[in-house]
């Protein structure tokens, strides 16, 4: 893909295969991988847009490479290191990940500040050590922050501001999106993404964003990821699917949604035809080997995390999944 300057990938996802574990900490035994056979490689400069029906993995795989979820080190390199193992690509801000449990609890993951106490806007942005104030005047500007507000008497959108400004104050080399912009009125929206461009083009950084949301992406991408079922099914240069394709970007991926879709009523009306269950059954929040039923979530999902680190559950959580999560 697109690259700018340095000659080695930013990401690269090579095989990657992921279960989410069970309560012991290991996947459940006759379980099938969540996500299997990824490959991706992105360069400094490329916006991938990551898209994709709803369970299709999006979360997971901007979670794995966020070094969040465990997997082996030779199956996801960020910057040429292992972002599970080597914790100093988020602690120095190169990679940064903002995503849903960062958006409800904290402000920015390592900051620990509780978004909803009385606390100003200035005071968060203002709190953190060693970072270039002309970059800080720049987002808030961008971003359009007031530094009056309370953030526990802020709407959503504006506490949301705050928060996307907190997350991109380091100069990031991997940006992870996932689904940050639903609260953001048209004009923030597209001024975070002009911006998010210019991070690109002019720094070289590499970003992927998760969404649902195609107003004023069109131009916006570089390249663009289509996961089905935890698998690949796309991955291309924005030019050269346009190229392929005169549908606009909503279009053409209502386009496969639809085709996916389709084929998964299919099979499950073959499947009842042949007198099995038209779902099937899931072992500890995993699906069962076999065909593209969704597996459910075991109650190990990202508003719970915060919830077992505070609080009773804190010895449950320490002695099993956190060799594989980390939150
Ligand atoms: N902690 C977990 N344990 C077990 N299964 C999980 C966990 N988190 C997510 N899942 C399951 O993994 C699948 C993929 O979820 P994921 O959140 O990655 O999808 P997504 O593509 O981001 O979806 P959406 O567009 O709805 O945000 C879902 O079926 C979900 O139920």
């Amino acid at each position: 893909m697109a690259e700018n300057g340095s000659s080695k990938p930013t990401i690269e996802i090579d095989g990657l295969r992921f279960t989410y574990p069970g309560i012991d900490g290991h996947p459940p035994p006759g379980s099938k991988p969540l996500i299997e056979n990824f490959n991706l490689t992105l360069n400094a400069g490329d916006r991938c847009l990551l898209v994709g029906s709803n369970g299709a993995g999006k979360t997971t795989i901007l979670k794995i490479l966020g070094g969040k979820h465990m997997v082996e080190p030779h199956m996801v390199r960020v910057l040429g290191r292992s972002a599970f193992h080597d914790t100093g690509l988020t602690s120095s801000g190169e990679l940064s990940y903002l995503g849903g449990e960062w958006r409800r609890d904290v402000a920015f993951a390592g900051f620990e500040v509780p978004i909803q106490m009385d606390i100003s806007a200035e005071k968060m942005l203002f709190g953190v050590a060693g970072i270039d104030p002309q970059r800080r005047e720049e987002l808030i500007k961008v971003l359009d922050i007031d530094l009056s507000w309370r953030m526990h008497k802020v709407s959503d959108g504006q506490r949301r501001r705050v928060q996307i400004c907190m997350g991109l104050l380091k100069p990031f080399k991997v940006l992870l999106l996932d689904e940050i912009t639903v609260d953001l009125d048209v004009l923030a929206r597209a001024d975070l993404l002009k911006f998010l461009r210019k991070e690109c083009e002019e720094r070289g950084a590499t970003i992927i964003y998760a969404t649902h949301i195609f107003d004023g992406l069109e131009n916006w991408p570089s390249h663009i990821v289509y996961v089905a079922h935890g698998k690949l099914h796309l991955a291309m240069p924005m030019g050269k699917l346009k190229a392929e394709n005169n549908l606009s970007l909503m279009r053409m991926v209502e386009s496969w949604l639809r085709k996916e879709r389709d084929e998964v009523r299919r099979i499950r009306k073959e499947r009842k035809a042949q007198g099995l269950p038209e779902f099937e059954k899931s072992v500890e929040g995993t699906r069962v080997a076999g065909g593209p039923a969704r597996p459910l979530n075991n109650g190990w999902a990202g508003g719970r995390m915060h919830a077992t680190i505070a609080g009773r559950d804190e010895n449950l959580f320490h002695s099993s999944s956190n060799r594989v999560l980390r939150n």
